[in-house]
């Protein structure tokens, strides 16, 4: 699509969000606006973590990126593009993999390959230079539930890679893995995003998460969610997490977040007794 942009930003950027919001019209529910007024640039290669109380808009914010939800404010643009439909530039992994059973873990990485009209040997190189930069090409073969859960992200990671997205949004993707998988998959992924290049969106509830990988972290309000204030990371990789400068950031974003989860508890207590 053509380029179509108000002139405060620059074509190059990853995601460019303009007061964005989403109210939810939902069936028999009462439509309520879930996010609201999001003004976001992210740069090409920047690790961006999206922090913020449950309910607050975080994965909404990332559907309207992934263009798979239109916003109901604002508009978002990518590299130039406006975001109205999903794109392969853009790709989504979400907390629970859903990869195919019945077919191999090559065939689940080339899946979105196939759709494009590959043919196997391609579908299969590409799948192997994917499944090697994971570290599962050795598991090529394999179904799916021959592998534990931290492989079976590691294989979601490879499928979004085999489509070389210039943004790759991740929502919570590790949050069912155990603690000591969950480390070990965030220095793997602080890896394959060097090398590929992509700039990263990145949902979680893990404070320790967001000051080990981001750039920035965006802390959101309660509902509806606007951003409240963005919080630059700013040391230096490969990160001494128990550093002071570490411990620091961890409690600054720990008051900020005690507030809007203080606030969005109220603000649900009140429901209940309205309701
Ligand atoms: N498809 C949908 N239809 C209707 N309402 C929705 C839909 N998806 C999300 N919502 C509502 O939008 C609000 C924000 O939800 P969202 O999942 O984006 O928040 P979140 O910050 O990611 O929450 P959590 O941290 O708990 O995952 C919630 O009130 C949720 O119920």
């Amino acid at each position: 699509m053509a380029f179509d942009a108000p002139p405060t930003f620059s074509s190059k950027d990853a995601v460019v969000c303009r007061g964005v919001g989403k109210t939810w019209a939902a069936g028999t529910r009462r439509a309520h606006n879930a996010l609201t007024g999001i003004d976001l640039d992210v740069a090409p290669g920047e690790f961006v973590v999206f922090l913020g109380p449950s309910g607050c808009g975080k994965s909404t914010l990332l559907y309207l990126i992934a263009g798979l939800e239109d916003a109901t404010e604002g508009q978002l643009w990518s590299f130039g593009d406006l975001v109205d439909t999903p794109s392969p530039e853009r790709s989504l992994i979400f907390q629970e993999t859903s990869l195919f059973p019945w077919l191999t873990v090559w065939e689940n990485v080339s899946f979105g390959l196939s759709i494009r009209g590959a043919g196997k040997e391609e579908r299969r190189s590409v799948a192997a230079e994917a499944l090697q930069r994971v570290g599962l090409k050795a598991a090529m073969d394999k179904r799916p539930d021959e592998l534990s859960g931290g492989m079976r992200q590691r294989v979601a990671v490879a499928r979004a890679l085999a489509m070389r997205p210039k943004v790759l949004l991740m929502d919570e993707p590790f949050a069912a893995l155990d603690v000591q998988t969950r480390a070990r998959m965030q220095d793997f992924l602080l890896d394959v995003w060097r090398d590929s290049g992509a700039s990263v969106l990145f949902v979680t509830h893990h404070i320790d998460e967001a000051v080990a990988l981001a750039d920035r972290v965006v802390v959101f309000t309660s509902r509806p969610g606007r951003i409240k204030t963005i919080v630059p990371i700013d040391l230096p990789r490969p990160r001494n997490l128990f550093s002071r400068e570490a411990e620091e950031l961890r409690i600054r974003l720990t008051d900020l977040l005690r507030d809007e989860v203080d606030r969005a508890f109220a603000e649900q207590e009140a429901l209940a007794v309205t309701a």
